[in-house]
This record gives structure tokens, C-alpha cells and sequence, in this order.
């Protein structure tokens, strides 16, 4: 679908889109660096996010204000009490916008607003979590804010929702200036701006980036363009974009998503190098009987991973023709708690598979043991459709239930990942940018 960009005419002057980077992280110093970066990127406001305020208090706002005392600084409070108090103390640090929740009550709005008039700063409303959004920034509207704040936040963005569906509802229902926050890419910001909104507000995609300043340009351009029309990209489903975040992050970056769990023990790869993306097909066997362990190939398909409780270190329970089996079929891989044999003929053909052990003793095909039940392998219970990741750091598990949302939380730990190790590569160590010695958990 072509959007054709709606041009807002204010006072007679088409306002050119803003693009508000907001530094949601912990370290004052890292978000002065990287603001002054955004700048350099044609960022025109800068926010001191909420997590950077949480942690930093008005210092945060304070600093970014000294160090760009030309650029618009805005402070996500996200007030929802005590709004005068709040619109002072931002504006006292230097703030000229000031983010407040929709879902405050009407009484903190007109508060915030009267400090905001008092203090000669200006008042964006942020619609997270309000139950009616329209009717909402209708109110906002007419309470006297500037900005209206269309925002889906990061947790939600975990769950699958994103800003630019949100914010259709919303444009056309107010006159004063919208803002979209959320998730927000080039794509994405092109498609608001030509959607109508005049404000987006970028996080993640800007400053968790290794180059905050071409990503911040590449967002700037993609803006600017948006007036030469715009394609809607047509969304992928939940379950393609979580196999495409899976294929791409690392099983550590899944681990680190949830928050540190999920990695099976003594499970390793016999193929280094190799990478496997799928849904457990799981299979309960006893020491040695390979029988139900190759015939659950049969089951399997492309987008699925076999496996294997066998329970023994020292009788096989897989070897080269189930590999060959396997590889014909086209299953992702396999995993075994137990010992894998014909080593040779598995590297020879360069497929995936995991295992605790290695030996040339195979066992009977009994029978025994049941497929797409709960095993334990590797330590961790696997149900049948969890999704299994694999890398030569190892194996882990997702539940079935969490598959989007942790494969979207895995992106943003390397996304993270990403920038810290370009601040390392510029000098400095890992302790100073992970800021460890603050944040040791006593
Ligand atoms: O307001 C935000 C969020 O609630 C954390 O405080 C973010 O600044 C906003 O979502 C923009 O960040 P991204 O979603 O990473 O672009």
C-alpha cells in the first residue's frame, strides 16, 4: 500500500519531522557519548529515557543539556503523580519536554500542565498502556498538552505488537503533533511520517547500535524521503520472524534473554560450526534401543529438531545412517542426551547434531520408549514444539509458550552486545562500560 505523506501545514510552514533518539540505558557517560553521536546522526531531540532517569536522576537530564545545550531535551518521566512536582524538577534540570502518562488522572495533567506553563517547558502525553487511546488523547487535547505520544513499549514489542498498527487509530482524531515511539526503524519511521505522525521517537535502533551516527542518518533519510511515498512492508508472520531472530542471535544471547537459563549440560556439538533452529520432536529412549530415536525421522520435518533422551554415555544410540536418514529428510538436527557414533561419516557430511558422548558401540533396536512425550535431556525438561537452538556454544531450550517472545528479547541482548563491543574496540575495558563495579549484585 503507497502512503501518500499528509502534509502538515502549522502557521503556514511545513514542519520537517522529528527525529527524538532516546537513550534508555543505565551509564550516564555512555549516554552523553552517544547522544553526542545521535546529533552528529541529524537527531534533533534528545531523550533522557526513563531507565537513564530511574538510574541517574536529574544528573541525566542535567548532563545531556551541558553537553548539547543547543538541541530540544526531553525527559521520559512518565509521570503519573504528582505532575507539577515532576514538570518542575525536569525543567529545572534543563528539560524542554517532559513525557507524562495518559493513564495518570486528569488532576496530575492539569498540574503538570500548570508547572509546565510556569517553567516555560512543553508537555508530551504518552498513551502506553491506556485502554482507550483515542478517546484518550481527545482529553489530552483539550486539557492544552502539545504532543500526543502513540507508544507501544518494549515488553509489549517483546510480545509481537508494534507502534506504526497503533498509531493509524490514533492520527486524524487530534490536531496537535503526534509522536510514535516503539520499536522504530527506517522503515517504520518512513511509514509514520507517511502516515501522518511529525515526531518519532527512536531507542533501540539508534543507540544499541555500533554506529549511532550512520543509524541515526540512515532513520534521518528514511524521513526525509517519506514525501516520494511510501511501500507498507507487509508483516511476516510471528512464527517466520522468530525462526529468522533464532537462525540470526547466539544461543548465549537466548540464554541472557532469559535471564541466564535454559542451556542444557554436557550436551556439545559433533559438527562444529553448525547452527539448528527448530521444534523439539522428543524422544524418550533407554540405553542403547535406537529404534523409536529413528523412527521419530519419520515425524520430523525441516523445521524440527530430534530430541533424544537415551540416558547413556557409553552405548550409541545414533550413528551415520540416521544421520543420512536425517539429511535426506531435511530435519534440522539432533540432539542427544547419550553417545553418538560414525563420527566420521557425520563430519563427512556436515550435519547438525549435539550429543553428551562419543563411541562405537551401538545398542539393539528394542522399541522401547515413546516419541513427542516430556524428556529431560541435557538436564532441562523438553516438551514436544518447545524450540531448541543450537550453536557451538550449545543447546537451549525455549519454551514453546515464550518461542516470539524471547527470540524478539535475544535481538535486543544483541543489539546491546553490539554497541558494548564497539565501545571496547575504541579503549575501553568491559568493566568500565558494563559499569560493573555500580551494579555488582551484593
Ligand atoms: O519509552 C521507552 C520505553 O518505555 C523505555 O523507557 C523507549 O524510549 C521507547 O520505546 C523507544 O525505544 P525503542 O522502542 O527501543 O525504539
Amino acid at each position: 500500500m503507497v502512503c501518500s505523506l499528509t502534509t502538515r501545514l502549522y502557521g503556514g510552514d511545513l514542519i520537517k519531522p522529528i527525529l527524538q533518539v532516546a537513550l534508555d540505558l543505565l551509564e550516564l557517560d555512555r549516554a552523553i557519548q552517544i547522544a553526542l553521536e545521535a546529533a552528529d546522526g541529524g537527531a534533533d531531540w534528545i531523550e533522557a529515557g526513563t531507565p537513564l532517569i530511574k538510574s541517574e536522576g536529574m544528573d541525566a537530564v542535567r548532563e545531556l543539556k551541558k553537553a548539547l545545550p543547543a538541541k530540544k531535551i526531553v525527559a521520559d518521566m512518565k509521570t503519573v503523580d504528582t505532575g507539577a512536582m515532576e514538570v518542575e524538577m525536569a525543567a529545572k534540570a534543563g528539560a524542554n519536554i517532559v513525557a507524562i502518562l495518559a493513564s495518570s488522572d486528569d488532576s496530575t495533567v492539569h498540574d503538570a500542565l500548570r508547572a509546565a506553563r510556569k517553567y516555560g517547558v512543553e508537555v508530551m502525553v504518552d498513551l502506553l498502556g491506556s485502554p482507550d487511546p483515542v478517546t484518550r488523547s481527545r482529553e489530552m487535547e483539550a486539557l492544552g498538552v502539545d504532543y500526543i505520544c502513540v507508544h507501544v513499549g518494549i515488553d509489549q514489542q517483546m510480545m509481537g505488537r508494534r507502534a506504526i498498527d497503533f498509531l493509524d487509530e490514533i492520527l486524524g482524531h487530534v490536531k496537535i503533533p503526534v509522536a510514535v515511539a516503539g520499536g522504530i526503524d527506517a522503515p517504520s519511521a518512513a511509514e509514520a511520517i507517511a502516515a501522518g505522525a511529525s515526531i518519532v521517537i527512536v531507542g533501540g535502533s539508534v543507540a544499541r547500535s555500533p554506529d549511532v551516527t550512520a543509524s541515526g542518518r540512515k532513520i534521518r533519510e528514511a524521513m526525509d524521503r517519506a514525501h516520494e511515498g511510501v511501500i507498507r512492508r507487509e508483516r511476516k508472520s510471528m512464527d517466520e520472524e522468530m525462526f529468522e531472530i533464532f537462525r540470526e542471535v547466539s544461543t548465549p544471547n537466548i540464554s541472557d534473554a532469559m535471564h541466564r537459563k535454559g542451556a542444557m549440560r554436557d550436551v556439545l556439538p559433533i559438527n562444529p560450526g553448525q547452527k539448528i533452529v527448530g521444534r523439539a520432536v522428543t524422544v524418550q529412549t533407554f540405553e542403547g534401543d535406537w529404534a523409536k530415536s529413528v523412527e521419530a525421522i519419520d515425524l520430523a520435518g525441516p523445521e524440527d529438531v530430534i530430541v533424544i533422551y537415551n540416558g547413556s554415555r557409553y552405548v550409541s544410540c545414533w550413528g551415520g545412517l540416521a544421520t543420512q536418514s536425517c539429511k535426506i529428510k531435511g530435519v534440522a538436527g539432533v540432539v542427544i542426551d547419550g553417545a553418538v557414533r560414525d563420527l566420521d561419516e557425520i563430519r563427512e557430511m556436515g550435519y547438525p547434531i549435539f550429543a553428551s558422548s562419543i563411541t562405537p558401540m551401538a545398542g539393539e533396536p528394542k522399541g522401547m520408549g515413546e516419541i513427542n512425550a516430556e524428556i529431560t535431556c541435557g538436564g532441562l525438561s523438553v516438551r514436544p514444539g518447545d524450540l531448541i537452538v543450537g550453536d557451538d556454544s550449545g543447546v537451549v531450550v525455549i519454551p514453546r509458550e515464550r518461542g516470539y517472545e524471547i527470540a524478539r528479547r535475544a535481538k535486543e541482548v544483541e543489539k546491546t552486545e553490539s554497541r558494548l563491543r564497539e565501545e571496547i574496540l575504541r579503549g575501553r575495558t568491559l568493566s568500565e562500560v558494563a559499569n560493573l563495579k555500580r551494579w555488582e549484585k551484593k
